[in-house]
């Protein structure tokens, strides 16, 4: 099966004064087009800070990271705004919808980059919010919306131009346990049904479970590497390999930009 992303020898080191924070220390796995893979772990174990560096939100402090054989961490600040909206799309836990716009005019904006016709965008939008199950709330503004309906326009944005990827992080933090099931099924669903891969970050085991395997993160490092479901394709020795791949202590790390105040790079050999 196709590698989607690879993430290789990755660190991040804040400074704060005299202290050195490894928040991802030295972490390498890939991930398969179509794979559902979680990243679990604790407050402070550094899933979002790994998140955000896969996503090319943060920059690393020492690694690397391949989407789609492209090195994002050599890409530049256009280059990279390009990619995301070609390729990747998100989900956040606090929804970040604009406020002044209505449902329908929250999903057709990843369209508008993306330069698709107005009528076009308009239908394509309306069929996601109908998907999504809000069909009914075309109109309305983000405030007019409980949270679970506003995490849905925020599903339906960040699918409606099929990103191969799409990241998401602690999707469901601010929902009820029913809504919270209702929006995973959802994700889940509209992903299989695109062959799209899915990166989330959670805390919570039993939304981890709706994955096709676990990244376990603690102190900044992998812990295990858990198979749940199966994706076509994949053999017993793809998790083995995983795990075999994480133990051995990777040497090759490449020296990519640095903020003095918060990264540390690690020279190459
Ligand atoms: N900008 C920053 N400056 C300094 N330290 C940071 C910064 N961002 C994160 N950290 C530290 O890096 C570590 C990992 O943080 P991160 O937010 O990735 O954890 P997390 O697992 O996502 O936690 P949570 O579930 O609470 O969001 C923590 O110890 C945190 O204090």
């Amino acid at each position: 099966m196709e590698k989607i992303i690879e993430v290789k020898n990755v660190k991040k080191v804040y400074r704060m004064g005299s202290e050195k924070i490894y928040a991802v220390d030295d972490v390498s796995f890939e991930i398969l087009k179509g794979e559902f893979c979680c990243l679990l772990g604790t407050s402070g174990s550094g899933k979002s800070t790994l998140l955000n560096l896969m996503a090319g939100i943060e920059k690393l402090s020492s690694g690397q990271i391949i989407i789609k054989g492209k090195k994002i961490h050599k890409m530049n600040e256009n280059s990279l705004a390009r990619f995301r909206q070609r390729y990747l799309g998100f989900v956040f836990q606090s929804y970040n919808l604009m406020s002044s716009m209505t449902a329908l005019e929250n999903v057709e904006f990843p369209l508008v980059f993306k330069r698709v016709k107005t009528k076009v965008r308009k239908k394509m939008a309306r069929d996601m919010l109908i998907k999504v199950g809000l069909g009914t709330r075309l109109s309305h503004k983000p405030k007019e919306m409980s949270g679970g309906q506003q995490q849905r326009v925020g599903i339906a944005r960040a699918f409606v131009a099929k990103p191969e990827i799409v990241f998401a992080d602690e999707p469901t933090g601010n929902l009820d346990t029913k809504t919270t099931m209702e929006v995973m099924n959802l994700i889940k669903s509209i992903a299989k049904d695109n062959n799209q891969t899915i990166v989330m970050v959670t805390h919570d085991r039993r939304l981890a479970d709706f994955a096709d395997r676990i990244i376990h993160i603690l102190d900044g490092k992998i812990q295990s590497v858990e198979l749940v479901h199966k994706p076509n394709g994949v053999n017993e020795d793809y998790n083995n390999n995983l795990e075999e791949n994480n133990n051995e202590n990777g040497t090759e790390y490449e020296s990519v930009q640095s903020d003095s105040t918060q990264t540390e790079t690690t020279p190459a050999g």
